[in-house]
């Protein structure tokens, strides 16, 4: 292992332990190009196995290409330093009703199988004194979702993360997912979808708001 010694990781230090994604201490110890280069040789080792013929010039750039997908656009949730920073500001306009970001796209990649989740994230808050600009609402979601994921992992650090930034427990989130695990292996189940929720604040205690959430995604 390379400098094991290497600093901790500040990644999900802000949520509950129960609900951070499992990492290593060192896990930010290398960089990203070092990262790159060590996950080519061993997606090259799996390529060989398969009796693939890496002088093929399809084949040949692959074990790097896969490589930068995992570090730079699949993964790159993980590494503390692409958190979003939440930008919120005063709610000159007076606005205290249900505000709903719908069909957020969502990819993400099951943990279990290193295969596609696939979905959308729908998102709700009740604002206080403050608003928050609209586009950091995706930026959260996708910050969780490019991780190895459980999408009830994911739901509720969504949650966990919008709670903290926006200031108010009164945050709803929803996510409805295809997993590539269950459609393309195993059960072979193309027509199920996964649906998680987390209700919190007002959210969790008034049943009209809920379902006004609901109406609003059209569930
Ligand atoms: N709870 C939960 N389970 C998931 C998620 N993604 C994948 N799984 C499940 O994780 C389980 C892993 O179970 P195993 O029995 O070890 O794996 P497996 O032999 O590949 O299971 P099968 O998919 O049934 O063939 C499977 O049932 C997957 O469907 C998720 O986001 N949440
Ligand atoms: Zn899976």
């Amino acid at each position: 292992m390379d400098n094991p010694s290497g600093p901790a990781p500040a990644t999900d230090s802000h949520l509950p332990p129960g609900l951070r994604t499992p990492l290593r201490d060192d896990a930010f110890a290398r960089s990203d190009d070092d990262k790159i280069a060590a996950i080519s040789g061993h997606f090259e080792a799996i390529m060989r196995e398969l009796g693939l013929d890496l002088t093929d010039d399809s084949l040949a750039g692959t074990p790097r290409r896969v490589a930068k997908m995992y570090v730079k656009e699949w993964f790159k949730g993980l590494d503390p330093a692409n958190r979003p920073e939440v930008r919120m500001f005063d709610n000159r306009y007076d606005y205290h009703q249900l505000l709903v970001e719908r069909d957020i796209t969502l990819f993400s990649c099951c943990e279990h199988h290193f295969v596609p989740i696939v979905g959308k994230a729908h998102v709700a808050y009740l604002p206080g004194e403050h608003v928050v600009g609209l586009s950091k609402l995706n930026r959260v979601v996708q910050y969780y979702a490019r991780r190895p994921q459980v999408q009830e992992r994911l739901t509720r650090q969504i949650a966990e993360e919008l709670k903290q930034s926006l200031g108010t427990d009164d945050v709803a989130v929803l996510i409805e997912a295809d997993h590539l695990c269950v459609m393309s292996r195993g059960v072979n189940d193309t027509s199920s979808s996964t649906l998680t929720s987390e209700y919190g604040g007002r959210f969790a205690t008034d049943e009209a708001l809920r379902r006004e959430f609901l109406r609003q995604i059209g569930k």
